[in-house]
């Protein structure tokens, strides 16, 4: 079955992600396309440096020129921000991405970005996957096309490094003198970062900058674990930060000067506040339901809202475009701001890390233990617990019924069911347990004042829920 998880269809290649899947899918995007009147907009069509990426790109493109439709293909590998950067330049009508994102080399993928530029909504995904079944039901093979329109190359680069760098004070950073490694993890962010701080006068090294479709033998991801190698080399080079992309280089993982890794709840919390205080810039904030609440107490002090989104950065990127938040992003690395196209980028909050530590000209952990100072101080953890699909069912009745009146010495004093369970704690702390949309895993998200309290909590709610 072919469904669009928290943020696109992914699957295992010659498994599930075959050539002929991948021309159902597009297929059906044509249908969308077609039925939206979007077809002479044309569609941008980009892919990563994954296994056999560009050989898909092209399956796609052929399928949408064989209906008429105008595209754009990516004359290079392309990370997913930049060519939802594409589709707002070029004016397209969407964009396909071939890409799996952090996951294993096995595995590919394929998001749909419509002509807002961030990712789709489940609105739009839910009529692209309607189409799929009625060409499954029906048999129809869609032709990838001889006698439609020529598709059309297309680099986004250039256009996209300019726009990045009005978005980001430039002038700061090269009179800054900073030196910064770069990882982009075998991924498509290779070059970006590199090539705007090296034009900014920063000093660059870079590592993992070739494609390699089995990642050295990890995972794309910038988490903590897989960026071992940037934290030695942070420490080695005496460098004021270290960069990791994850492999369509939406997503950001930073290591500060001493080797501290800065998560992604700290680096959002972070540029919210560097946006208020240093740029005097004013606006709401947007976070999903399972991010740090460390972006409420910025936001109450500058007498601001806080808009909770279920899980997915496609409810972000609506928030940004709905509610004039000046910064939006999510517990698991994606960040955009007033200004850019409302998805997550990488590249981009590389950029925005980079402007703190040149203006506040102190590091990232200094500037968070400011922060920690004026708003207190708040530990978060996510556990991932796997289960197995026998036990899923009664997992989830579990969490419809579980309603405590206190955990973990503390009365609860909200319960909100936006996505999974959330228990908000009269002292400020939360946790919430959801199923994820993209791994065969419960997730529990914990925030407390002391790590000792975020186990405490923890270890309650795993007893009540049977995870
Ligand atoms: O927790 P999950 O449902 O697995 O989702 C985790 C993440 O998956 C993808 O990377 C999406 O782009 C994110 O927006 C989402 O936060």
């Amino acid at each position: 079955m072919i469904k669009f998880g928290t943020d696109g269809w992914r699957g295992v290649m010659a498994a599930d992600f075959t050539f002929a899947n991948v021309a159902l899918v597009a297929g059906a995007v044509a249908d969308f396309v077609l039925a939206h009147n979007l077809a002479g907009r044309g569609v941008v069509v980009g892919y990563d440096n994954r296994f056999l990426s560009d050989r898909f790109a092209d399956t796609v493109a052929g399928v949408l020129t064989g209906r008429g439709v105008r595209v754009y293909l990516g004359r290079k590998a392309l990370p997913t921000p930049v060519v939802a950067f594409a589709v707002h330049h070029l004016k397209a009508g969407g964009a396909v991405m071939l890409t799996a994102s952090h996951n294993p080399p096995e595995y590919n993928g394929i998001k749909f970005i419509p002509e807002y530029a961030g990712p789709a909504l489940p609105e739009i995904t839910d009529e692209i996957e309607e189409y799929i079944l009625r060409r499954q039901r029906s048999g129809t093979i869609p032709a990838c096309g001889a006698n439609g329109p020529a598709r059309e190359l297309t680099d986004p680069s250039r256009a996209y490094a300019e726009h990045v760098l009005k978005l980001i004070d430039t002038e700061s950073i090269g009179k800054a003198e900073m030196r910064v490694v770069v990882d982009p993890l075998y991924g498509a962010g290779i070059g970006f970062l590199e090539e705007m701080l090296s034009g900014l006068g920063v000093r660059v090294d870079s590592l993992h900058n070739h494609r390699d479709p089995l990642f050295g033998g990890s995972l794309p991801d910038p988490s903590a674990a897989k960026l071992e190698t940037l934290r030695d080399t942070v420490l080695r080079e005496g460098a004021h930060l270290g960069l990791g992309l994850d492999g369509d280089a939406d997503r950001l993982g930073v290591i500060d000067a001493d080797g501290t890794y800065i998560s992604p709840n700290q680096l959002l919390s972070l540029v919210y506040y560097h946006l208020v205080t240093s740029r005097g810039w004013s606006g709401p904030v947007a976070r999903t339901v399972a991010t740090t609440h460390l972006v409420d107490r910025i936001a109450a002090d500058c007498g601001q809202e806080v808009v909770e989104t279920p899980v997915g950065f496609k409810y972000i990127g609506q928030a940004l475009m709905e509610h004039g938040c000046i910064v939006g992003g999510e517990e698991s690395g994606g960040l955009s701001i007033r200004g850019h196209v409302p998805e997550k980028d990488g590249i981009l909050a590389g950029m925005l890390a980079v402007e703190m530590v040149a203006v506040h000209g102190k590091s990232l952990k200094t500037l968070l233990e400011e922060v920690g100072d004026k708003y207190g101080r708040l530990y978060s953890e996510r556990l991932d617990v796997h289960t197995g699909a026998d036990r899923k069912p009664r997992i989830m009745e579990n969490l419809r019924r579980l309603e405590p009146d206190s955990l973990a010495g503390q009365p609860v004093v909200g319960r909100f069911t936006v996505d999974g369970t959330k228990l908000v704690l009269e002292n400020g702390a939360w946790v919430l347990i959801r199923a994820s949309g993209t791994e065969p895993v419960f997730r529990i998200y914990t925030e407390a004042g002391s790590p000792a309290e975020v186990k405490r909590i923890q270890n309650a709610v795993r007893n009540l829920t049977g995870l």
